[in-house]
């Protein structure tokens, strides 16, 4: 008999997110059913699938937008975000980003960033107060991180749609979540721009845990690190790009195309 030795260090910590026999139901139709679903911290996590796996349901289930009808989703391996609001997750350090970008306009880039980080704050009294030097470190970071220190006094509305993006991604980052979820972060970007975002999730990914929604598979197999295929409200395949790849499942139920393999 073969012993296999269990890592200690994998043993010793409980997995960031750990979803047990999820089901969300939308009027009898269930979006989700009975999807398990593991992340450990530091992971960079892509979620694919076809349209209606239920990928952005899951994102909405873990920031709290949308309430399981069945299921356990731990955080840390002890809070059950199902029994918290949206707020209070944000609170517990999980950011979510949607598509639409939902910065302020007439603001600059680092106004809008300022306001990010002292959210407790009113508007008038975010842009009025004296930064601390502690501050002003913390925003210069994250201009750097997202690319736009040299826009910092740029209108946010002046931005290109990527550049909107990233600052966008930087007002959740300044906020220091643990985890970070993104709904295909390059979704209309340019080339250019959607290689930069790419560039960007690995940045990230050096001290956040990131999860992603994408439907970009060229995106997907140059920057994902693992890769969970869902269909029908389940998690049909995990493992690397190349993986998926040679899945005879899931080339018939996510390409569509019985047999087919993709190199
Ligand atoms: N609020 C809602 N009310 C009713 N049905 C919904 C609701 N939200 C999602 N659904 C349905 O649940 C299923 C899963 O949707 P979801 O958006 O999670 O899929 P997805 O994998 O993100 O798809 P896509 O890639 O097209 O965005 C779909 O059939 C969708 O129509």
């Amino acid at each position: 008999m073969t012993y296999t030795e269990t890592s200690p260090r994998k043993r010793a910590h409980a997995p960031l997110v750990r979803v047990e026999q999820l089901e969300v139901s939308f009027d009898g139709f269930k979006a989700i059913n009975g999807l398990n679903f593991s992340l450990e911290p530091g992971e960079l996590r892509f979620l694919i699938g076809p349209n209606g796996a239920g990928k952005t349901t899951l994102l909405d289930v873990l920031c709290g937008k949308v309430k399981p009808s069945k299921g356990r989703v731990l955080f840390k391996g002890h809070t059950d975000l199902a029994r918290h609001q949206e707020h209070q997750i944000a609170q517990l350090g999980i950011g979510r980003k949607f598509q639409a970008p939902s910065i302020f306009m007439s603001l600059t880039v680092a106004e809008n960033l300022l306001l990010a980080m002292r959210q407790k704050r009113g508007l008038l009294s975010t842009l009025v107060a004296r930064t601390t030097p502690e501050q002003r470190a913390r925003l210069h970071h994250y201009l750097e991180l997202i690319g736009l220190a040299d826009q910092a006094k740029a209108n946010a509305g002046s931005l290109s749609h990527g550049e909107k993006q990233w600052l966008e991604i930087g007002m959740l980052l300044i906020q220091e979540p643990e985890l970070l979820l993104l709904d295909e972060p390059a979704a209309g970007m340019t080339d250019r721009e959607t290689e930069k975002t790419g560039e960007l999730l690995h940045r990230i990914n050096d001290r956040q845990t990131v999860v992603v929604v994408e439907h970009d598979m060229e995106f997907v197999r140059q920057f994902a690190k693992t890769v969970t295929v869902m269909h029908e409200g389940t998690v049909l395949r995990e493992g690397t790009m190349q993986d998926i790849q040679n899945d005879d499942k899931v080339a018939e139920v996510y390409l569509g195309r019985r047999g087919e393999r993709h190199e």
